[in-house]
């Protein structure tokens, strides 16, 4: 639980704008010893750091950082961001406000800070070498294609199937195949004990760019990422194994069949993350499942039973996880001996009487979800995820 902030709070790389909350710049008020720290002290420290169990605070965090930029790079060199930039404008200023400090002495406050901190935390012997490092390429979706079935398996197990911006992208891609492909029906489901947790928390820091442009690029991945579900054109099925949170919910309103396990649960918790929905949710869940409960789920993010979820409409039908696999994919082998003509057929007269609504639906949800994005409530909220979750 602790690799993701972890992996990314680490001072050589700064990889991620959103490791440290907004908060006050800071003031450093460091002691200096006479002796200046050589390079090796530092480096040590750096990985000192790394191996620490205790999360030493944002403030700490900041300070930390400031030293390591100014030890390395001098005083700062960087256009200050933007007022929107809440995360890299705190960084820009605790790293300005260090002014012309010399090198060599921000190097010694920095061995000196993280000395104090690990004498009050001890360090960690138990780190493993690349325990966080992602799969590459397609590993996380994985599709088969068999009997008439194409199967888009999720495969990130170790992180609840959360969809990375790679993953949403494959997605796309495997769906323009099926949709080509001589299957009669393609299916979505997950690998291990989740279905999907939804989005990747961590896309924002991922995408590439300032604020703006994250913004622009993710509104446009989930703009089309959505779309391809609206447009697919053949029977499109959920094998939903587990719990599934956000956006792999709210997808379920454009699929033709959801079956579930009794293990599963469904749960779209998008104003606790300062979110909104998505996934034509706001259109499909009132029209499925009646005004009311689609507000529980979508403003209160009211988490359903597989039980609760069937008898509201969202889900097909339940089979106890025991006996899931094996009566789900029975059933759906007996699905794919249909004409696949007629099989597409229908199921485009069924959708296209509002697939026009439909889009217009997902590009107004994404316009008000950029807008999201750029909140304060968001961005709390993400910190608030990988806060919990991080050690240092
Ligand atoms: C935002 C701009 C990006 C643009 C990209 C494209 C546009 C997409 C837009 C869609 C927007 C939002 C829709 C949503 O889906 S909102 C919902 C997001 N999901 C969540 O809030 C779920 C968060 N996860 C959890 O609450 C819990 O992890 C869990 C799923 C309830 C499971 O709890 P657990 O205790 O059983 O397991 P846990 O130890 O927490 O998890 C195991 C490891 O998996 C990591 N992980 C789980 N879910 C996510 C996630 N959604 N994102 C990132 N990482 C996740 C978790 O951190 C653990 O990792 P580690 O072992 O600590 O390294």
């Amino acid at each position: 639980m602790a690799k993701m902030l972890g992996a990314r709070w680490c001072p050589s790389a700064l990889r991620s704008p959103l490791q440290v909350i907004s908060f006050p710049a800071c003031q450093l008020h460091v002691s200096r010893r006479a002796k200046n720290a050589d390079q090796k002290e530092f480096e040590n420290a750096v990985t000192q750091l790394k191996l620490l169990k205790k999360d030493p605070g944002n403030e700490m965090k900041l300070k930390l950082y400031a030293l390591y930029k100014q030890a390395n790079e001098g005083p700062c060199n960087i256009p200050k961001p933007g007022v929107l930039n809440l995360i890299n404008k705190a960084k820009w200023d605790a790293w300005n406000a260090l002014g012309n400090l010399p090198k060599e002495t921000a190097r010694q406050n920095y061995v000196d800070l993280v000395t104090s901190l690990s004498s009050s935390s001890a360090s960690s012997s138990q780190v493993k070498p690349g325990a966080d490092k992602e799969q590459q390429g397609s590993e996380n979706v994985v599709v088969t294609s068999e009997d008439g079935i194409t199967k888009i398996m999720l495969n990130r197990p170790t992180k609840k199937n959360a969809i990375t911006t790679q993953m949403y992208q494959e997605i796309i891609l495997a769906l323009k195949a099926a949709s080509k492909d001589d299957s009669t029906i393609t299916v979505l489901t997950g690998n291990g004990d989740y279905y999907c947790s939804g989005n990747d928390l961590s896309n924002f820091n991922t995408l590439p760019g300032e604020i703006e442009e994250k913004v622009k690029s993710g509104g446009i991945l989930l703009r089309d990422f959505v779309a391809c579900f609206i447009d697919f054109p053949k029977p499109l099925i959920a094998v939903v194994n587990g719990p599934a949170v956000g956006i792999s919910v709210t997808i379920l309103g454009l699929f033709d069949a959801v079956y579930a396990s009794d293990k599963a649960t469904f749960h779209t918790p998008f104003t606790h993350l300062g979110q909104s929905p998505e996934g034509c949710s706001s259109y499909t869940f009132p029209k499925i499942m009646g005004l009311a409960k689609a507000k529980e789920m979508l403003i209160f993010g009211k988490k359903l039973t597989a039980g609760e979820a069937c008898a509201q409409g969202l889900v097909t039908e339940v089979f106890p996880d025991s006996t899931f696999q094996t009566e789900v994919w029975t059933r759906l082998k007996a699905y794919s001996k249909i004409p696949p003509n007629a099989g597409r057929i229908s199921k485009q007269i069924i959708r296209n009487w509002e697939k026009e609504k439909l889009h217009a639906v997902n590009a107004e949800e994404v316009r008000v979800l950029q807008e999201r994005w750029q909140s304060e409530e968001f961005l709390n909220a993400v910190m608030n995820f990988f806060s919990k979750r991080a050690k240092l």
